[in-house]
């Protein structure tokens, strides 16, 4: 186990920030220090005041690959495109390719050599190629030198039957020396304890990703962060301040949705990492005002939200704000598993669906405050006026209304949360002025109304997005036509809403 300092050092040099293995001393560059942690283990705090929207580190992953989850899509393991038509298995390792040139690639061809290393137990093209891809990350963990090696266990592993199960499966195919089997299964522990999920590009459809960013791993978990994160295309992560942090604070981020109520948060938090948190807003029924977790009172005649009595228990009473009604908690359970069925059997890429659910039977069963309406509020803002059949054009003036007001709703309870500039508050400006815009484009005599918070929502999206990989590709595009100090007339700022598509093809 490296001590604090040793690891202290590693990480200045995996940053690039000293070259000099002697180094002790920080260089006066970090903006972070490793400390013990309040919460147990160790955590990232600030050295100085950083402002909001400052950037605290950029890290870059020591290993990467597909994800391990057991729902996984079939891609390409090396550039992880998905293409069902195209794939086939290498004929010496397994792996699924998409090209010869992906085949031909270094990433593949070091995947290969350790794979084909290996004796098979079955003929080669009988290997299952979604396990092999959903190992493949702590397979090239093996990759590593031994420093990396001896880094990377260095991070935290909660080391359980449940981890490491894609490396266990992986012997009825291949005879793994012990000690490759060893430290991979050791490597998915790591993996699972401290790796994140990796953005695409905004509309590419890919195989889910995921990383290990060393400095980013040491961030602890708040259901409210002071940080938010996105990737560039060379796939490092920027980690840049949500609101003001003082010197000395630890520096968090957060492993759920923001936008999940405090029960689903803390199943989610204890089942993957292996904690409970214990948090301002987990152990506040209402969490700030919020009510995401609310059910509708079990009593006909209320019309009143029922929240858990003690939040931080997950078998707490719960109790109606209203009338006083206390319903056990095996009761919620039952409520909240019959809940997530039906949301299993909605199919989320249709618009309709989601709509007629969302506008006439959702709300029959849970207020519309529940973290369920918050998702389908958020699934309908990202749909509306930017998928065929209902782009901008298209969309009727009662679908327009309807997306400015979820998206006003839906900023609200981020701005109750405390979220500051969360990558989500950006997404839902982005929205929001896109909206607006369309409005002022289809009635032109709003424009003056309209103008200032149209300028500021694409201004303040853009401050939050950019340089993003997963945001929207007209957004720099919008903020020169339509955010403040545009000289141009307001039918050249129009032109672009109504060229959109052309523009943001000839400007790529
Ligand atoms: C990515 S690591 C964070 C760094 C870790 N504290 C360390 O010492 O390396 C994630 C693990 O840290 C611990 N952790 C993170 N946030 C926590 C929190 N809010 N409360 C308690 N433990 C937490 C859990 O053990 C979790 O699985």
């Amino acid at each position: 186990m490296l001590s604090m300092e040793q690891l202290s050092q590693m990480l200045q040099r995996h940053l690039g920030l000293t070259n000099n293995a002697n180094e002790l001393q920080y260089s006066s560059k970090s903006k972070w220090i490793i400390m013990e942690s309040p919460l147990g283990g160790r955590g990232l705090f600030a050295t100085e005041d950083i402002s909001s929207g400052e950037v605290l580190f950029v890290d870059h992953p020591l290993v990467y690959g597909p994800r391990s989850g057991t729902i996984i899509q079939r891609g390409c393991t090396v550039c992880n495109i998905l293409n069902t038509n195209n794939l086939f298995k290498c004929y010496k390792c397994s792996l699924l390719l998409c090209s010869e040139s992906c085949q031909n690639n270094s990433v593949h061809y070091n995947d290969c050599r350790v794979i084909s290393g290996w004796h098979n137990k079955v003929p080669i093209e009988e290997v299952d190629d979604e396990l092999l891809s959903r190992a493949l990350t702590a397979i090239r963990a093996l990759i590593l030198n031994e420093d990396q090696k001896q880094f990377m266990t260095s991070l935290q592993a909660h080391v359980l039957p449940q981890h490491g199960t894609e490396i266990k499966d992986l012997q009825q195919y291949f005879e793994i020396p012990t000690e490759d089997e060893q430290f991979m299964i050791l490597a998915s522990c790591v993996l699972d304890a401290n790796a994140f999920q990796i953005a695409t590009s905004y509309e590419r459809k890919e195989m889910g990703k995921r990383g290990l960013y060393p400095v980013s791993s040491l961030m602890n978990h708040h259901c409210v962060p002071n940080t938010r994160y996105n990737y560039n295309s060379d796939l490092q992560m920027i980690v840049k301040a949500v609101k003001p942090i003082r010197a000395g604070s630890e520096i968090f981020t957060c492993y759920t949705g923001l936008l999940w109520g405090t029960p689903a948060r803390r199943i989610h938090l204890y089942k993957t990492k292996h904690f409970f948190c214990k948090c301002e807003r987990c152990a506040d029924p209402t969490e700030r005002g919020t009510l995401l977790a609310a059910l509708k009172c079990f009593s006909s005649e209320c019309p009143g939200s029922l929240l858990p009595i003690e939040p931080l228990k997950s078998s707490s009473t719960w109790r109606c704000l209203e009338c006083g009604l206390r319903v056990p908690c095996d009761n919620i359970c039952t409520l909240q598993s019959a809940l997530g069925s039906l949301m299993g059997s909605l199919d989320f890429g249709n618009v309709e669906e989601l709509e007629n659910f969302f506008l006439t039977r959702v709300t029959k069963y849970i207020p519309k405050t529940n973290q369920i309406v918050v998702d389908l509020q958020c699934r309908l803002i990202w749909k509306l006026g930017e998928v065929n059949g209902l782009s901008w054009h298209e969309l009727s003036e009662s679908r327009l209304a309807l997306k400015e007001k979820l998206c006003r709703g839906t900023l609200r309870t981020t701005a109750a949360l405390g979220a500051g500039d969360a990558h989500l508050r950006g997404l839902l400006l982005y929205h929001l002025h896109a909206a607006l815009a369309e409005r002022a484009r289809r009635s032109p005599d709003l424009y003056e109304e309209l103008k200032s918070e149209i300028e500021s929502t694409i201004d303040q999206a853009y401050n939050i997005l950019q340089g993003d990989i997963s945001a929207p590709p007209d957004l720099e595009l919008r903020r020169r036509y339509l955010g403040p100090g545009c000289d141009k007339s307001q039918e050249e700022r129009f032109f672009i809403l109504d060229k959109k598509k052309n523009f943001v093809t000839c400007t790529q």
